[in-house]
């Protein structure tokens, strides 16, 4: 499976192509703009999220309800691109328009794909740059990875995305063991933390940045559940999953860093408390009696639940701003801001569920083969009987 995706933030709409989905899949709208408005209700947003609302429409590979096996074309429609058809339009402008529309953005903003994307694409107008670089685009991967999430639902494979810190405060985690999900946790905090009110110092901490014209970033875990044994490969680097599984959320708009199970911190631990023993029962065959590595070992899934963690840094744009450099002028200048998110975190952990989904799925399908359900069915539980009695 593979897919593409095009579309500006403040042009007329986002597209996905999606190519190698199974036939027979059960597929509707609802079932993608279910996360398309998980993605939108993330404490911190600013006022662009009160003009949009996303909703997908299915513009090829489906039909009446199920997947043919051709390729899928998703498309979300921006709402504000009333506002943007002159500035954004594909056709050129006249003198008396160009006049008009106030083109130009000479003045690049720290933290954004603004400078070096206009530096390397020769572009003097660096509007060419921050509209694909915006995180818009995030939308429509949520759309793909919702997709995915309909795949892995029908072998029992659930995911769910939340939120762990923003700033310094810490949602107090359960052990890895006590792990038993799957709800809508952007709001708050509520998967495997032990502190109930996290959710609302969450928030504080969110209106506080607000308060004094700054951003504030966070930490995103997303957990995926009845994974087995085997997705990926130790055989060749561009194989491993949990290598592809970093590269996607390293990919998700302002994100700085990836852990796998204990992540950063097993490097300052000592190995008998970072592997996971091996036990085994007649009835579950081989199982771990932990999962401080995440579900990994080998670039393989290996049954036990995956867990990710990313970091996502403060948001860029500020409305306490900072110094930056006109590209015509080359005088110095201090940003100045119409609209921004202070807190985007919640959001986040919705995009990277979507990011993790959609490796998995691809790594499912890779294993089980991709043309047809009834297929896959049968190769899934073959293997998971020979898994079992291994
Ligand atoms: C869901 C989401 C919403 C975002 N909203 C904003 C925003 O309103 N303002 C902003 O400056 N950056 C925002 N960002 C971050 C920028 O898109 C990102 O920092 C920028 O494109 C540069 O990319 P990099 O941080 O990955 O280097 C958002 C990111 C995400 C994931
Ligand atoms: C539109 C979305 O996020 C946008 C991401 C973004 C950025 O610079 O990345 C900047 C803001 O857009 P605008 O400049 O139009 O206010 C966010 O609202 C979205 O998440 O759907």
């Amino acid at each position: 499976m593979r897919f593409l995706t095009a579309g500006e933030s403040h042009g007329p709409q986002l597209t996905a192509i999606i190519e190698g989905v199974p036939s027979q899949l059960p597929l509707t709208a609802e079932d993608i703009n279910e996360h398309l408005a998980r993605r939108q209700k993330g404490y911190g947003r600013g006022r662009r999220m009160q003009i949009e609302k996303d909703q997908v429409q299915i513009m090829s590979g489906v039909r009446h309800g199920k997947t043919t096996g051709a390729p899928i074309t998703l498309v979300i429609e921006n709402k504000d691109w009333t506002h943007w058809t002159k500035i954004m339009g594909a056709e050129p402008l006249s003198e008396e328009e160009e006049k008009e529309v106030k083109r130009k953005i000479t003045r690049p903003r720290p933290g954004h794909a603004d400078l070096n994307g206009a530096i390397k694409y020769r572009h003097r107008d660096m509007r060419n740059v921050l509209e694909r670089s915006s995180a818009r685009e995030t939308t429509v991967r949520v759309a793909v990875g919702a997709l995915a999430q309909v795949i892995l639902k029908q072998f029992n494979i659930s995911l769910a995305g939340h939120v762990l810190e923003i700033g310094d405060v810490k949602a107090e985690q359960k052990p890895f063991e006590s792990v038993k999900v799957l709800k809508d946790t952007t709001e708050t905090s509520e998967v495997r933390c032990a502190d109930e009110n996290a959710g609302e110092k969450m928030k504080a901490a969110i209106d506080e940045a607000k308060k004094n014209g700054d951003s504030i970033g966070g930490i995103v875990e997303v957990i995926a559940e009845n994974v087995p044994i085997g997705l990926g490969s130790f055989a060749h680097y561009d194989r491993k999953l949990d290598g592809k599984i970093a590269q996607s959320v390293l990919s998700i708009n302002a994100f700085k860093g990836v852990e796998i199970g204990l992540g950063f911190e097993a490097a300052r631990m000592n190995g008998s408390l970072v592997h996971d023993e091996i036990a085994y029962d007649a009835d579950r065959g081989f199982y771990r009696k932990s999962n401080r590595l995440g579900g990994f070992e080998g670039g393989m899934t290996n049954g036990m639940p995956v867990v990710v963690h990313g970091a996502m840094k403060p948001i860029p744009t500020l409305y306490k701003p900072l110094q930056s450099v006109d590209i015509d002028s080359k005088e110095p200048f201090t940003a100045s801001i119409e609209r921004s998110d202070s807190c985007a975190v919640p959001a986040a952990a919705v995009v990277c569920e979507a990011a993790v989904a959609w490796e998995i799925a691809a790594a499912f399908l890779d294993k089980f083969g991709s043309d047809t359900m009834a297929d896959i069915h049968k190769a899934f539980n073959d293997y998971q009987e020979e898994a079992r009695n291994f």
